[in-house]
């Protein structure tokens, strides 16, 4: 089996997150979740939340498809780094995704959520696609959506194909090779913290000398930024007039109007560039002149986040063999 999905930005200006329309249960109900690398819960905005708490999100509702099923007494609980929270109770049901589907495939439904998933009226939930050892349903933890699907598809992978500002794609059992120039360089992966974690070779600022220093991170669709150590940071941002670390807002912002220069990192021998483009971020409020930029540090996180600000900068593997391991190519 195979199966290809668009990757749609929640937001026209702003990358802030992607969303994916699925198919679930009989008749089809189709809303559109974030497919999160950084996470192993599939949940979704359901006819069991609050009215209170929805705000034009589509919800699935289990009681109009006739292959849910209730998976009794459980339940599920989730907060994610940015404080956002939801939990619930779990049905298993058809999960089709770009015309492959998954029966009996766990689909969290959501009793309550956080106010800052409320206020994201274009999700309607989550695609964990990290190790399942991350599930957080109990007592009996549930696959994810790729674990599931894996045995059936042609080859054990999911390519990440996101684009700036544009709609990019989500492949399931196959690599296109029409998504990629030159080759894919493929590391290893330690599924121990259950995500996609690997090691970067290094790192240049824009025509500058590459750095050769391992650092070690996490691939994460889910998180729009990208966060590296301070030394990084400092390397970057010195290049940019005006930056400057700001408390109020949280991190580095500089003038929209400042050059901003590229970011390598290093796959291997093989080298990715974030165009300067992608970092300069977004306004810090709407109108504002000051710009809030795509890399930050990972100093108050406790790990490397490789996001979207790098993730549509490549073509990416996630390879589900034994033992997994992440592709990057340039596009
Ligand atoms: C390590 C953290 C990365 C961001 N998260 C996520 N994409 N779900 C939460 C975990
Ligand atoms: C990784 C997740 C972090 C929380 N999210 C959010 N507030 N929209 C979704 C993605």
């Amino acid at each position: 089996d195979t199966g290809s999905a668009a990757a749609i930005p929640v937001n026209p200006n702003y990358d802030i997150a992607y969303v994916t329309p699925v198919s679930i249960g009989t008749p089809p109900q189709t809303l559109h979740l974030d497919f999160d690398t950084g996470s192993s819960d599939l949940w979704v905005f359901s006819s069991h939340l609050p009215a209170s708490q929805i705000r034009g999100q589509t919800i699935y509702v289990p009681a109009n498809s006739s292959t849910a099923k209730l998976l009794a007494d459980h339940t599920w609980s989730i907060t994610y780094g940015d404080g956002s929270a939801s939990r619930g109770n779990v049905y298993v049901d058809n999960f089709t995704v770009g015309g492959l589907t998954v029966e009996n495939q766990a689909v969290q439904c959501a009793l309550q959520v956080s106010t800052s998933f409320t206020r994201e009226s274009n999700i309607d939930g989550l695609v964990g696609l990290g190790f399942s050892t991350l599930n957080t349903v109990v007592p009996k933890s549930q696959l994810t959506f790729f674990d599931n699907a894996k045995p059936h598809m042609d080859e054990p992978v999911f390519t990440a194909d996101l684009k700036w500002k544009s709609e990019g794609t989500y492949d399931f059992g196959f690599i296109d090779e029409k998504k990629y120039t030159g080759k894919i360089t493929y590391v290893p992966v330690n599924t121990s913290p259950g995500y996609w974690t690997f090691t970067s070779s290094g790192y240049a600022v824009g025509s500058g000398n590459f750095s050769a220093t391992s650092i070690v991170g996490i691939a994460d669709t889910g998180t729009s930024l990208v966060y590296l150590p301070p030394s990084i940071l400092t390397a970057y941002y010195r290049q940019v007039e005006g930056a400057t670390s700001s408390r109020t807002y949280g991190g580095y912002v500089f003038p929209c109007n400042s050059k901003l220069p590229s970011f390598t990192f290093g796959i291997g021998e093989a080298r990715i560039t974030i165009p300067s483009s992608y970092i300069s971020y977004a306004p810090v409020t709407a109108g504002s002149s000051t710009c809030f930029g795509g890399l930050q540090s990972s100093s108050s996180l406790g790990i490397n986040i490789w996001g979207d600000v790098a993730l549509k900068a490549a073509f990416v593997v996630f390879h589900g063999g034994n033992p997994p391991t992440i592709g990057w190519a340039k596009k």
